[in-house]
């Protein structure tokens, strides 16, 4: 008996750990634990429960998880929103299926939501909430989906049920700007739809998937169903039917069904019998339906040895921590590094160099530390920020967590988009650094000015080894930055991001300082006039003085001057690369960047004959704002049109 009471408080112990991570998971959107961590809890609870044969009233095992926000309108639903029972065996879907019909779908990971229809019109949508009863009202956000019908032909009431998520490529762009990135899509999923503001949500491209239909219309199977909503407008989880299938059959289309090519975030696969009068007969327990059943994937454990983290600042000044460990083979790929989402998880693993850790990719994706058997605790994370040397401050985060920030005003990492400006098309174009791998360059020290971004071949090893580059990536990253060393003063200036200076000015000071930096430095040094440049406002003057007074600034493209080789515009337009040399071009519209006169100069500059109507021996039509009549003419006489930033881009 004894040892029954000290299961209990075992399972007590368990019970408040459950609770703990519900709220963080739930209601705040920020996990303080691992999913894994939190299954094996909750199976130890359960193994806990069947050993002692005692049930406490407020185990997690009886109801579905769930806190709700007091800032939204609570909601009761008309039939309680169950959770699924889990499974980590094939086998069990397999005996689950016993020979009769199922489909099989996608376990989105998002928000479970429910949405109203009557007499046709969208009426409210509800989270799953506190134990699938009582839900929040989401209607204003929901209805800035990126894909939920708010009128269907269907008159008679019904429910839809589904999952509100966001696609990998979507969360990825969201994720980086914002100030404390979300360690899933899940939980971005979840804080944007629960949010007050609906244009707040708008940003966030959530999309829903609906799963499940509750109403009083009723079909005989599943996949109708499921087609009835298609029908009615709305996006259907993707899923499989499969007749009666053999355990092989079983196997095959779950090894299908590989979660890393597909575009939502999904925790695993679910079984639902086809034959909805048979599902329903099955009844449900407090917890889930018997309809149902949900595989989990199996977390493929891999043993290795830690070898440190890398540190990484954010435009934000917090320092991102990456745990580097010996290459392992995952899934045909090898994996040496997991990020660990903030301090106190890299706390919690007392890592020491060589430590033996084991290691997985969660829902077959992504990379995680499982755990650390050694706990040796030597590891001692770098005290300085990787892009400005600073000294890191631990701070706590409005989620409750802490990280590692770098205070420093000044830290380059702050600067993504100065660096972003510079190396776009229209100015130096430097093709494969985008904000988001510029932001990672920048924030491992690899780039702390403009001059750096010359001299990248210094980390060569490592921006190979960077996630989502390669060899290759690398290879044409290098010639594309090459290629920008040569520039005129025009887009040498307009990348420099000075206020209100750009392309077009850039170019009338190329022009006066024959496309010549000293000049043009020496002309700033003289306290030269530049409003005595056509277009040349007074403001866009100060802002060049002001811009070059400033020290800070300078520090910036200074060490740039020793990697450009300046050259005259008109070199490169009469080069023989011009494909505009000797041809017949017409200018029709409202153009950004030139003048009716100034785009025939440049057009002359090129060698191109300029002309002023399309007849069959024009070769291009550039095409401004409010084209008429001679787009039209050029259409129909097969003739190239371009846009004016195509016609920029081909003359390089
Ligand atoms: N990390 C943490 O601290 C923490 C805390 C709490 C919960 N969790 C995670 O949440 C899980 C528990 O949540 P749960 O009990 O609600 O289970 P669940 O959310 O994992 O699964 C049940 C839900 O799946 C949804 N679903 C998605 N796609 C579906 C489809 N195609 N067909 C039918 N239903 C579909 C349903 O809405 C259903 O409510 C845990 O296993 C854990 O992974 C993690
Ligand atoms: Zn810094």
């Amino acid at each position: 008996m004894d040892d029954n009471r000290s299961k209990i408080e075992q399972m007590r112990g368990l019970i408040a750990t459950i609770k703990q991570a519900d709220i963080a998971y739930f209601r705040d959107d920020r996990p303080i634990m691992s999913d894994r961590d939190y299954d094996v809890a909750v199976d130890l609870l359960k193994k806990l429960e069947q050993n002692t044969g005692v049930i406490l009233s407020d185990s997690p095992t009886q109801k579905v998880p769930g806190e709700i926000l007091e800032s939204l309108t609570e909601v009761r639903h008309t039939r309680p929103m169950l959770s699924a029972d889990k499974t980590k065996s094939v086998d069990d879907l397999v005996r689950f299926a016993g020979g009769r019909d199922v489909v099989l779908s996608w376990k989105l990971d998002g928000l479970t939501l429910v949405l109203r229809y009557d007499d046709g019109q969208l009426q409210q949508a509800i989270t799953r909430g506190r134990e699938g009863i009582i839900g929040e009202d989401v209607t204003h956000t929901v209805r800035t989906f990126l894909n939920v019908p708010v009128t269907v032909p269907t008159r008679e009431s019904f429910e839809v049920r589904g999952e509100g998520v966001i696609s990998w490529e979507n969360f990825k762009k969201i994720n980086d700007s914002l100030e404390e990135p979300y360690t899933h899509p899940r939980n971005l999923a979840a804080g944007s739809v629960r949010k007050l503001d609906p244009a707040e949500s708008k940003k966030r491209l959530l999309e829903f998937k609906a799963f499940d239909l509750v109403t009083d219309l009723t079909f005989p199977t599943k996949t109708e169903q499921l087609d009835f909503l298609a029908e009615n407008g709305f996006s259907v989880v993707p899923h499989l039917r499969l007749a009666a299938p053999s355990a092989g059959k079983v196997k095959d289309t779950v090894a299908l069904m590989n979660p890393a090519g597909f575009e939502y975030p999904v925790d695993g696969l679910i079984m639902e019998y086809n034959d909805t009068a048979y599902g329903k007969s099955l009844g449900a327990t407090g917890h889930h339906e018997n309809r149902l059943i949900a595989l989990k994937w199996k977390d493929e454990l891999y043993t290795t040895k830690f070898l440190g983290v890398e540190l990484a600042t954010t435009r934000t000044g917090m320092v991102s921590i990456t745990g580097l460990f010996e290459p392992v083979e995952m899934d045909g790929a090898k994996v040496s590094r997991a990020y660990l989402h903030n301090y106190n998880i890299f706390e919690q693993f007392q890592f020491g160099v060589g430590d033996t850790i084991q290691v997985y990719k969660a829902n077959m994706i992504i990379p995680q530390v499982a755990e650390n058997l050694t706990k040796s605790g030597t590891y001692k994370l770098p005290e300085k920020c990787p892009c400005c040397g600073r000294a890191l401050s631990i701070q706590q985060t409005s989620g409750g967590t802490s990280q590692l920030f770098c205070d420093n005003p000044h830290c380059a990492a702050k600067l993504v988009q100065k660096f972003a400006h510079f190396c776009e098309k229209t100015r130096m174009n430097i093709e494969g650094l985008s904000a988001t791998t510029l932001e990672k360059f920048i924030g491992h020290g690899w780039i702390r000015s403009f001059g750096d971004l010359y001299t990248l071949d210094r980390y060569k090893e490592e921006i190979i080894n960077t996630e989502g580059f390669g060899v290759k990536s690398y290879e044409r990253l290098q010639a594309s930055i090459d290629k920008s060393r040569n520039c005129t003063l025009a887009k040498f200036i307009a990348g420099l991001g000075i206020p209100m200076v750009g392309r077009h000015a850039g170019r009338e000071r190329d022009k006066c300082f024959g496309g010549s930096w000293e000049a043009f430095e020496q002309a700033i040094k003289d306290g030269f006039d530049f409003t005595s440049l056509p277009d040349f406002g007074a403001t866009m003057h100060d802002n060049i003085y002001k811009w070059y007074a400033d020290a800070d600034e300078a520090d910036l493209w200074r060490p740039l001057l020793d990697h450009i080789t300046f050259i005259k515009e008109n070199t490169i337009m009469n080069s023989t690369n011009n494909p505009f040399a000797g041809k017949n071009v017409v200018a029709t519209g409202k153009l950004v960047n030139y003048t009716r006169d100034g785009i025939q100069t440049r057009l002359l500059e090129l060698g191109a004959h300029p002309a002023s109507s399309v007849t069959k021996n024009t070769d291009f039509l550039i095409v401004g704002e409010k084209a008429g009549s001679k787009l039209a003419k050029a259409q129909a006489l097969g003739i190239t049109t371009l846009t004016e930033q195509e016609f920029e881009d081909m003359a390089g």
